[in-house]
């Protein structure tokens, strides 16, 4: 649906060239929820903005639905945007007129008759759970109710492809998940094409398909959602990640944990468990194998795009030969382990 190649930004403003985007290419599919994550500065809007050439490319091509849009001007771009709904982070919607007139607006730019509008209208405003509002003005509706305005609004044209700059970030929480909701519901109805930047990888993981790490203004990793949550290979990819699904470990267990073996002491280690290893009973399988206990102090079970990921954190007691063929173990059954320390054998950690 998107094929973006070599695209490359700069802003030329004084002395000092910005380049926001240096070479990024990027394959979108039909009906696939894509989301591109970055810190602020990393060029995520820009990126987006040069989809519906808000921003003209410094080099590089970009087709929206098998047309290159990069090299169209005029009646041709005009027409190309239609094709492509944007909704923002601050919903910019006309405050003078209300619900239903804000929706209606890309119709009457079209000359589109009014009959024809109150019938496209009607039905945007069931999808978005606005009907009994649609005569009021944005300044009496909450944040969540001005973005579904905003997504009808972009429905209007019936585009091919929807594009959310930051849509949710200025949302709480819990109408950030209504309104995702409402784009995986749109996404799954219309097989619309979503494509969706954010600085939170909550909202990635809650209902992106795949996802691009961007970076200083280039592509720094790609994949499903569960293979960049399950194995991030980038370092800010990893502490993207980190922040959502490694929980802090326990202050108590940081005081007594060391960086180097102790005579008297047990190892701690991380196990992480994903896809089809997550159901495997590894930890019985060792303790009775190798005659090692393994104490939990900490673990937690998530599931991302429906399959689970399991992160446990033990104390592993016993003799440190058969601790290290423990560990062996494990790696052969393809999970994931970390020697995070060493604790001494004295107390017991409780987490
Ligand atoms: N119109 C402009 N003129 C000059 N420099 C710009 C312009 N727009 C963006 N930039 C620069 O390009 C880089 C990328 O900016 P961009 O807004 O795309 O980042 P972002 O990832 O969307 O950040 P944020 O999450 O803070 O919005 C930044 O260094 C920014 O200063």
């Amino acid at each position: 649906m998107i094929e973006i190649e070599g695209l490359q930004k700069t802003f030329s403003a004084g002395d000092n060239p910005t380049a926001a985007l240096k070479d990024v290419s990027l394959s979108i599919k039909q009906g696939e929820i894509f989301g591109i994550i970055g810190r602020s500065g990393a060029g995520k809007s820009t990126l987006v903005r040069c989809i519906n050439l808000l921003e003209r490319p410094s080099a590089g091509r970009i087709s929206v639905n098998g047309r290159e849009i990069s090299s169209l001007s005029g009646a041709a771009l005009r027409e190309a945007r239609r094709e492509i709904g944007m909704i923002f982070q601050h919903f910019n919607l006309l405050s003078s007129r209300t619900v239903f007139d804000n929706v209606a607006f890309p119709l009457e730019l079209a000359g589109r008759s009014k009959a024809e509008i109150a019938r496209e209208v009607t039905p945007l405003l069931d999808l978005v759970g606005l009907t009994d509002k649609r005569d009021r003005y944005p300044s009496e509706l909450s944040g969540g109710q001005k973005q579904r305005v905003g997504i009808a609004r972009a429905l209007a044209s019936k585009p091919a492809v929807l594009l959310c700059d930051e849509a949710t970030s200025a949302l709480d929480p819990e109408t950030t998940k209504s309104i995702l909701a409402l784009l995986r519901d749109i996404n799954r109805k219309l097989g619309l094409t979503i494509v969706l930047i954010t600085h939170e990888m909550p909202v990635i993981k809650e209902i992106c398909d795949r996802v691009a790490v961007l970076d200083q203004g280039s592509v720094v990793e790609q994949g499903t959602v569960f293979e960049i949550f399950t194995a991030p290979q980038a370092e800010i990819t990893r502490r993207f990640v980190s922040d959502v699904i490694d929980r802090p470990l326990p202050s108590m267990l940081i005081e007594r944990l060391q960086a180097t073996p102790l005579t008297q002491g047990n190892v701690v280690l991380r196990i992480v468990f994903t896809g089809p290893t997550a159901n495997s009973p590894i930890i019985s399988e060792v303790v009775q194998r190798y005659g090692v206990l393994l104490n939990i102090l900490q673990g937690n079970v998530e599931y991302i795009q429906g399959a689970p990921y399991g992160n446990i954190v033990v104390e592993a007691v016993g003799q440190p030969q058969a601790v290290q063929e423990v560990i062996d173990h494990i790696r052969d059954n393809n999970l994931r382990v970390e020697v995070l320390g060493h604790v001494a054998d004295a107390h017991r950690a409780v987490a």
